[in-house]
């Protein structure tokens, strides 16, 4: 089972401090984290950071070894990050993209196993009528979904996604989400998805991981983190967090409660 391992994480970029002294909760395979924080703090940077071997200092482990001890196939048929921008439109179809992904990262599965795995991918994200359609001839939210596809196509041990559901309508969110949650949960994957929809991270995380300035700013339970005083701090609104018909925690915004820092 995954087990991921982030402390005292910091990181620089064009010589200014973008992530300063995260440290997080050991973080399980088969967890759904939820990382959000209001715009620029630092979520992708994180991801990227998790995924992409970008300069840090502090410690990254993945099952308790330095992250910078493995070979760089290694890392990357072990991670896999969605990034927030979906795939390009380019004639390539999404079947054959997904093919070539497959081939172009050696992945170690036969063509009749790999033919399967994309046609259930494919399948479960509502996309067989179109696995054969050119990328630039797809929806927004379909190159989203192309997206989601090609970031679990080599069935990672840590899944990251950067806003996977922003392109999509409610279906495809919840469909979306559903996806990755039982995804980590039949492998024993760590699923890390950047979510600016609290009512999404409440329904799917079981972990929440709020960013602010590229400070961690709360970390645990979402009912516990997602507090009102939080999300004035943070967020500078006046909000809460109410029980639906059904029992299940929903965020309302109110106002803004604050300017926004300058
Ligand atoms: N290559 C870079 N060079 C310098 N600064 C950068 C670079 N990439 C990102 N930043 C800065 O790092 C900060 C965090 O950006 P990041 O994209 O990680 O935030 P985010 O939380 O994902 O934001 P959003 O919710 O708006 O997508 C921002 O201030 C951004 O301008």
């Amino acid at each position: 089972m995954a087990v991921m391992q982030v402390s005292d994480l910091g990181v620089r970029l064009s010589g200014r401090e973008i992530l300063k002294g995260v440290t997080l909760p050991t973080l399980q395979g088969g967890q759904v984290v939820g990382l959000v924080g209001p715009n620029a703090s630092g979520k992708s940077t994180l991801l990227r950071t998790l995924a992409l071997g970008r300069a840090f200092s502090g410690e990254i482990a993945l099952d308790g070894a330095p992250v910078l001890s493995l070979s760089r196939r290694d890392r990357a048929q072990r991670l896999s990050l969605m990034p927030q921008t979906p795939p390009i439109g380019s004639t390539l179809t999404p079947f054959e993209l997904l093919r070539s992904y497959a081939r172009a990262t050696r992945l170690s599965v036969s063509d009749r196993d790999l033919g399967q795995r994309m046609a259930g991918l494919l399948g479960q994200l509502g996309l067989l009528p179109d696995a054969h359609r050119r990328l630039n001839e797809l929806s927004g939210g379909k190159r989203q979904l192309v997206g989601l596809c090609l970031a679990m196509i080599g069935e990672p041990e840590y899944l990251l996604l950067d806003e996977p559901t922003s392109a999509l309508d409610l279906r495809w969110q919840l469909t979306a989400l559903s996806v990755a949650r039982d995804f980590a949960r039949d492998r024993g994957a760590v699923c890390i998805a950047a979510l600016h929809d609290i009512n999404l991270a409440l329904r799917f995380c079981d972990v929440l991981v709020v960013l602010d300035q590229g400070r961690l700013a709360a970390a645990g339970a979402p009912e516990e983190v997602m507090t009102a005083e939080l999300l004035a701090r943070v967020y500078g609104v006046s909000a809460r967090l109410e029980r639906c018909s059904q029992g299940a925690p929903v965020l309302i915004a109110d106002a803004v409660a604050q300017p926004a820092p300058v």
